[in-house]
């Protein structure tokens, strides 16, 4: 069969006889391929690629001794400029299926390898008690026991031995839990969520290797979440955002790379309106730990509105040391969105959603008397729902940026400025 285009998910798709879709994982478009088809996938079916018979020119040699059997990565197998062009189409029609057809789509904001600084690992415990340490496999449950990541920064590779080592005595851990491992200025942060208590000789354990790892801080969690524990603190933990040291709460989110926290951050700051002075107000939503409310304060006042209690403390107390120009506020944006005359007095809204993005929220920013709203997005599908509405209320793209925080994934994420359509330009 032939491979006529790339699908959302990264799988060629081809047609079969009666011309449905069929998805093959790890092919590319123009590509002669010889598959096996299997279950369904939507209104097609999945194939399983026996051989490339006609290889694409965008084909290269995967760099990854462990792809493509891990989940963490899918497109490995892709040549980086078109890997990046297909990242920025993706964008243009997330966009134009909200309606703004022709959206004015930047260039991929790229991300190198060997810079992620936060993964989140699974672990088993296999009957000899060894211990599995990985991300899981493509399309299963599965944990692939890695060697190396490629994508991560080698600072928290050199970890996965050690941390094995560490895990095998761990009587806290019995069968199964995941590492969130947070690189920070002050070095490697460890949230490790287990099935079981640490007593005393666990955290004695863990103590020395806090120590001999140069991890500043180690805190436990159940598998299913809930409240941390501090399990060994050998020192602070901090990390600067934009400038602004702030002590992260264990696991807490970070923009995925340094490079596309930039990338995003300046992307946010070229969205907002030209015009700013020292007293003009920004509302910003979601704003976690404060990686764009500082930024944002170096133009104007900021009211950082965050749902996560730990969250809004550590954004807090860092805004207080910075001088005040960032005002935070717990709120859960779910159960309670701002409503459209809270907003009055903001020259510009920002949101970074989670990945179900903000479908509460948007009804009253589209009834709100705002002219700007940058919409930072880690979710195309979800996106797009939200963006729809603003496309029926007169609001058109300014600019967006579609930055691959996710390399070798199918992740996107993507920066939006949207502006009210000027009156005259809605008129014709
Ligand atoms: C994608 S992260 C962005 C965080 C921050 N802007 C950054 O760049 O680091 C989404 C944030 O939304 C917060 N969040 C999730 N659900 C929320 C809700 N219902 N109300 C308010 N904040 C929420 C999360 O705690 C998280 O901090």
């Amino acid at each position: 069969m032939t491979i006529e285009s790339l699908g959302a998910g990264g799988d060629g798709i081809a047609r079969d006889a009666e011309g449905r879709p069929l998805f093959v994982p790890g092919t590319l478009p123009g590509e002669a391929v010889r598959a096996t088809p299997g279950g369904r996938r939507g209104e097609g079916s999945l194939a399983t690629l026996d051989e490339v018979l006609a290889p694409s020119p965008d084909r290269v040699a995967p760099p990854c001794p462990h792809f493509p059997a891990c989940g963490g990565c899918a497109m490995q197998h892709f040549a980086a400029a078109p890997y990046a062009a297909w990242k920025r189409a993706r964008l243009g029609e997330a966009l134009a299926r909200a309606g703004f057809e022709d959206a004015p789509v930047a260039e991929t904001r790229v991300t190198p390898p060997a810079t992620r600084r936060r993964a989140d690992l699974a672990l088993r415990r296999r009957a000899d008690g060894s211990v599995v340490l990985g991300f899981h496999e493509a399309g299963g449950a599965a944990v692939v026991d890695l060697a190396t990541c490629l994508v991560l920064d080698p600072a928290l590779v050199a970890l996965f031995e050690p941390l094995r080592a560490l895990l095998r005595g761990l009587q806290a851990f019995r069968r199964e839990g995941s590492a969130v491992l947070n690189l920070l200025d002050t070095g490697p942060d460890l949230l490790l969520r287990l099935d079981g208590t640490p007593g005393t000789a666990d955290r004695a354990s863990l103590a020395a290797f806090a120590g001999a790892q140069g991890v500043p801080r180690i805190a436990g969690a159940s598998p299913k979440g809930g409240a941390t524990e501090t399990l060994a603190q050998l020192g602070p933990v901090s990390i600067a955002l934009g400038g602004v040291p702030v002590a992260p709460p264990p696991g807490a989110f970070l923009q995925a790379t340094p490079q596309g926290e930039t990338a995003i951050v300046e992307a946010v700051l070229n969205g907002l309106p030209k015009k700013l002075t020292a007293k003009t107000r920004i509302a910003e939503l979601h704003a976690g730990l404060g990686t764009l409310s500082f930024p944002l304060a170096t133009r104007a006042r900021v009211t950082a509105y965050e749902g996560s209690a730990d969250a809004v403390a550590a954004l807090d107390a860092a805004a207080r040391k910075a001088g005040g120009r960032v005002a935070a506020v717990r709120r859960d944006l779910a159960r309670q969105p701002l409503m459209a005359r809270e907003l009055d007095g903001f020259a510009a809204l920002v949101l970074d959603p989670p990945y179900a993005g903000a479908a509460d929220q948007m009804p009253a920013l589209a009834r709100s008397s705002l002219q700007r709203i940058v919409y930072v997005s880690c979710n195309p599908a979800a996106l797009t729902r939200d963006a729809r509405l603003l496309h029926a209320t007169g609001w058109r793209v300014a600019q967006a940026t579609p930055i691959d925080q996710f390399l070798w994934s199918t992740q996107l994420e993507a920066v939006v400025a949207f502006e009210r359509e000027r009156r005259e330009a809605r008129a014709s």
